[in-house]
C-alpha cells in the first residue's frame, strides 16, 4: 500500500528564514499521526505544503502517491483540511456551508455531513457566527469529512475548545477513522489530547524533524536513566538530553537494543510520551 504521505527533502523558506527544512517523512496509511512542536516549529507550514496551499522551496511531498504541489483538484479531492481556528464564513448558515461544500468538491457526501450535524444537534438554519466555538469546529470537521477524504489534516483543531468540546471533537474524528479507515494528521500542543488517539509521531522543532516513528516503537527505543551525579561520567551512548542536579543525573537515552545493558550505577525507567517530547524539545535542534 502507498504511504499516506511521503516527503523528501521538503523545505519552505520565507525570505532568509527557513520555516521547514530537509523534511523527509514516510507516514503509513491508516495511522493517526500526531504532529507536535512548539510555536514557530513549522507545523502549519508542513500542513499547508501537504494540502497544496503552499509550494515548497525545495523537495517534494506526495499524498497517496500524488504530488501535492500545485494542489491539483484530483489530488486535493482526497484531502480534507480543517485550518487553524477552523474558519467558517460567519454570515453563512450551516445549510449554506453545506451547499457551498457540494458545489466546490468533486466528491461530496451530503448525507454524511447532515447525519453528523444532526447527531450533534447543530441546526442547519443557524448562522455559523451564532454557533459556539465547539460547534463551529464540528461544522468544519463535518465539511472536511463530507469530502470522504483518504487523508484528514487538522491544524490545532482543539485550540480554544473547552474539555467537553475537545473530547467530542476527537470522538468525531475517531468515529470517522473507525468507519472509513482514513489517515489523520493532526497538530497540537497538548500531548494529553493526542496520546490516547495517535499511533504515530512527528516531532518538529526549529523547522526540522527531530523524531518520527510509530509511538510504541519510539517509546520502546528510549529509557530514562537516573544515577548519582558522578554517574554522568559513565559513558552512555545515545544520550538525547542530560539533566544534572547536585546529587543526581537524569539521562534520556535512545537505544536500538530490545534489552539495553546499562552500567549498574544507572536505574533505567520506561519513558512516557510527554516526557520524551519535552526532552527532545529542550535540547538544541538536530536532525533526526
Ligand atoms: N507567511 C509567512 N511569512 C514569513 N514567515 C512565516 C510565514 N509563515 C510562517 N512563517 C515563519 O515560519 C516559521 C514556522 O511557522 P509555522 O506557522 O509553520 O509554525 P507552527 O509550528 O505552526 O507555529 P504555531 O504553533 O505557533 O502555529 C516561523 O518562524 C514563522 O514566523
Amino acid at each position: 500500500m502507498k504511504p499516506a504521505l511521503e516527503a523528501k527533502g521538503l523545505g519552505k523558506r520565507y525570505g532568509a528564514t527557513w520555516a521547514l527544512r530537509d523534511c523527509s517523512l514516510c507516514l503509513p496509511a491508516g495511522s493517526v499521526i500526531a504532529l507536535v512542536g512548539p510555536n514557530g516549529a513549522g507545523k502549519t507550514t508542513l500542513l499547508h505544503l501537504v494540502t497544496g496551499l503552499l509550494r515548497p522551496t525545495q523537495g517534494t511531498v506526495e499524498v497517496f502517491g500524488q504530488d501535492a504541489r500545485g494542489g491539483s483538484a484530483e489530488a486535493l479531492a482526497h484531502v480534507g483540511f480543517v485550518a487553524q481556528e477552523h474558519p467558517l464564513y460567519q454570515g453563512f448558515s450551516v445549510a449554506d456551508l453545506l451547499r457551498m461544500g457540494r458545489s466546490l468538491n468533486l466528491h461530496w457526501d451530503r448525507a454524511l455531513a447532515e447525519r453528523r450535524l444532526a447527531e450533534l444537534d447543530i441546526p442547519l438554519a443557524k448562522r455559523a457566527g451564532a454557533l459556539s466555538g465547539g460547534q463551529q469546529a464540528q461544522v468544519a470537521l463535518a465539511l472536511a469529512l463530507a469530502k470522504r477524504p483518504a487523508l484528514l489534516v487538522l491544524d490545532e483543531p482543539l485550540a480554544n475548545l473547552d474539555p467537553i468540546a475537545r473530547r467530542d471533537f476527537m470522538r468525531a474524528v475517531m468515529a470517522a477513522v473507525a468507519e472509513d479507515q482514513i489517515t489523520v494528521l493532526l497538530s497540537s500542543h497538548v500531548i494529553a489530547d493526542l496520546e490516547p488517539v495517535c499511533d504515530w509521531l512527528v516531532l518538529l522543532n526549529h523547522g526540522t524533524v527531530q523524531l518520527t516513528g510509530a509511538i510504541d516503537d519510539v517509546l520502546a527505543d528510549h529509557r530514562m536513566l537516573t544515577g548519582p551525579r558522578t554517574g554522568a561520567d559513565l559513558a552512555v551512548p545515545g544520550v538525547v538530553r542530560a539533566v544534572h542536579s547536585d546529587r543526581h543525573t537524569d539521562l534520556l537515552v535512545r537505544t536500538a537494543a530490545d534489552r539495553p545493558d546499562f552500567h549498574p550505577a544507572w536505574q533505567a525507567h520506561p519513558v512516557g510520551l510527554e516526557e520524551l517530547i519535552l526532552a527532545y524539545l529542550e535540547r538544541p535542534a538536530v536532525s533526526a
